[in-house]
């Protein structure tokens, strides 16, 4: 087992807290993820642990509360701006253009300018296919012909394309929110694998996920939410079982405090 302690800290939140008029969604999370360290979070319906990932992607303004990106305090106004910070997300309904072929999807927003011509834009379309072959390769994707819409692959390679999305823009973190929930078993798979080479190349992911045999076998460490607050930071080792997180997840087990997610 490797120990992050003293790794690089990429991304922390201090008292990270968001409510919704009266509801208290997320509160006072404290939470940090190391270079290279896979990090899930855990917790049932409604724990909050989409809305912690929506204040850090900026999808929403914070209540109150410090997020920080390799040691310097951040406060991006948009999703947009998050993603050009390094801060990647792939969500279970994947924000893909149907229409559009592979590449195309992987540049959408940031497409590369080959020259500006009054007010238009001619792109580099050689520069962003071998930016997009040089992103599946690194993420180990095999998809048949990058040329072709997106509209036209199975569930499974849409969501390796979005996965590879984040390898082609050497993201500092990559935030995953139940990218195989929608997914079949070799689907999965293919996804799972992705992870793995992630992990071989030392880039740090938060999953959300609601499937613990995934994330015993890929994930490093697992933080749970309940009720808006983060209840338990748990190393996987020989000694954390799938039943003492669910014992977390459902309140049966509260006892220790867990102030600091590291
Ligand atoms: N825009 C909103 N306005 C009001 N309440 C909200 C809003 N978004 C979320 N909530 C509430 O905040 C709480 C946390 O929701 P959140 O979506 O973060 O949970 P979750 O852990 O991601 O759940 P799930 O696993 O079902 O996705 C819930 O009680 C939810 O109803």
């Amino acid at each position: 087992m490797l120990d992050y302690t003293n790794a690089e800290v990429v991304l922390e939140t201090r008292d990270l807290t968001k409510h919704y008029g009266g509801v208290h969604a997320l509160e006072g999370a404290n939470f940090k993820i190391h270079k290279g360290e896979h990090v899930a979070i855990m917790g049932d319906n409604g724990a909050g642990k989409s809305t912690f990932v929506r204040q850090i992607t900026a999808v929403e303004q914070r209540t109150r509360g410090d997020i920080i990106l390799n040691g310097q305090p951040t406060q991006f106004d948009s999703p947009i701006e998050a993603r050009e910070a390094g801060i990647e997300t792939v969500f279970q309904n994947l924000a893909l253009a149907d229409d559009l072929d592979v590449p195309s999807n992987l540049f959408l927003g940031r497409e590369k300018v080959k020259f500006k011509l009054g007010p238009f834009s001619i792109l580099d379309n050689k520069a962003m296919r071998e930016a997009t072959m040089a992103g599946l390769v690194k993420t180990g994707v095999k998809i048949p012909n990058i040329l072709n819409s997106i509209q036209n692959m199975s569930g499974g390679q849409r969501q390796c394309v979005a996965i590879a999305r984040t390898a082609a823009f050497h993201s500092k973190l990559t935030i995953m929110d139940e990218p195989t929930a929608a997914l079949g078993v070799q689907e999965t798979a293919q996804v799972e694998n992705i992870i793995r080479t992630l992990k071989e190349q030392q880039e740090p992911v938060i999953l959300i996920s609601h499937n613990m045999r995934q994330v015993f076998d890929l994930m490093d460490r697992i933080v749970v939410f309940r009720r808006g607050r983060i209840c338990a930071n748990l190393t996987i080792d020989g000694s954390i079982k799938p039943e003492d997180v669910v014992a977390y997840i459902t309140g049966a087990k509260t006892g220790e405090e867990f102030p600091e997610a590291m």
